[in-house]
């Protein structure tokens, strides 16, 4: 796939404290690329620093392998601060954000009441953007940033303060941008939605690479399985059977996270008999399970720390 944006071992400090320490990936086009981490890790100065908010100390961000930097008109963003100009009229300032990126107007203002239809803002066009609610401003500013039809559009937060139904609106529609060969980077703490929708997902700890893969990659390599018993048990017990890593108890509920590696049929026959199983069951974990276990220095991150040492 056609490589759109290119970051290459990406350094940053803010006075001593080193916010990126190399970080490199790339988005490709026609993607959905998450870039993940908790809070403070890092995900929103890399965006700044490829939107040329702010400048890197060292390392490369370049657009179609050319070093020529990043053509601004072919970006779209939406960044985590949400912030329109208040009194402005919400078709006033899509056009202006297209006239910024010089897309001719009439066709701006025809996509513009195109999307406003469909973002269920249809007759929104004359009102003033301080009489928008939250989420009505965040579709507003959503349509500012594709409305000129970038070829990559960064995402930091889109879907944060959206109810379920404009989640949906705005998950279709991002979808639908990459099928159509948008290359998009999202910024994402809804690891459901992340993991619905990306096709390959970075996650940043401590401004550093902890996992780069497709979502299927990092599942194979870092999810192992977990096995849910309904039924009393000791968790003692439990901790005892071969291969068990850690086990979550709560009531009669037990999660039984697995060692690596395991073979789900072969450990379920070696299971003891003793145990109350009146209801078993074997998932892989989820990315949010993944992404709390990195986060919170539990015990696959040692492992995720190896496979990337
Ligand atoms: N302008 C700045 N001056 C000083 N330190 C900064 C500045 N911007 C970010 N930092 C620091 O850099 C680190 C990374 O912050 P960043 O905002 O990139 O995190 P993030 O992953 O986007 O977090 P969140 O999920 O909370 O938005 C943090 O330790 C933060 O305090």
């Amino acid at each position: 796939m056609e490589v759109m944006l290119t970051v290459k071992d990406l350094e940053k400090s803010f006075k001593d404290k080193k916010a990126l320490k190399s970080i490199s990936f790339d988005v490709r086009k026609g993607e959905i690329m998450a870039i993940l981490g908790p809070n403070g890790a890092g995900k929103s100065t890399t965006i700044r620093n490829i939107m040329g908010i702010m400048y890197p100390d060292q390392g490369a961000i370049t657009f179609h392998n050319n070093g020529n930097g990043i053509p601004r008109h072919k970006i779209g963003y939406l960044p985590e601060e949400r912030g329109l100009y208040k009194n402005v009229k919400v078709m006033d300032i899509l056009l202006y954000l297209a006239d910024l990126k010089d897309y001719p107007l009439d066709k701006a203002k025809e996509r513009a009441l195109q999307y406003l239809k469909k973002f269920d803002l249809e007759g929104k066009e004359n009102v003033a953007v301080e009489e928008l609610s939250k989420g009505m401003g965040q579709k507003v500013q959503f349509i500012g940033s594709i409305l000129h039809e970038p070829e990559l559009l960064i995402l930091d937060e889109p879907f944060s303060g959206l109810d379920p139904v404009s989640q949906e609106i705005f998950k279709e529609e991002i979808r639908k941008l990459a099928n159509n060969g948008t290359a998009i980077l999202l910024s994402s703490h809804q690891m459901n939605l992340v993991e619905e929708m990306c096709d390959r997902l970075f996650m940043i700890q401590h401004g550093q690479k902890v996992i780069y893969g497709t979502l299927d990659d990092v599942k194979t390599e870092y999810a192992n399985f977990k096995c849910t018993i309904h039924g009393k048990n000791e968790i003692s017990e439990l901790e005892k059977i071969p291969q068990v890593q850690r086990v979550e108890q709560n009531d009669d509920i037990s999660i039984l996270f697995l060692e690596k590696d395991i073979q789900p049929t072969n450990w379920i026959k070696n299971l003891p008999e003793s145990i109350t199983v009146n209801e078993l069951k074997i998932n892989r974990i989820s990315l949010h399970e993944i992404f709390i276990d990195i986060a919170t220095d539990k015990n696959l991150l040692k492992e995720a720390g190896e496979a990337n040492a």
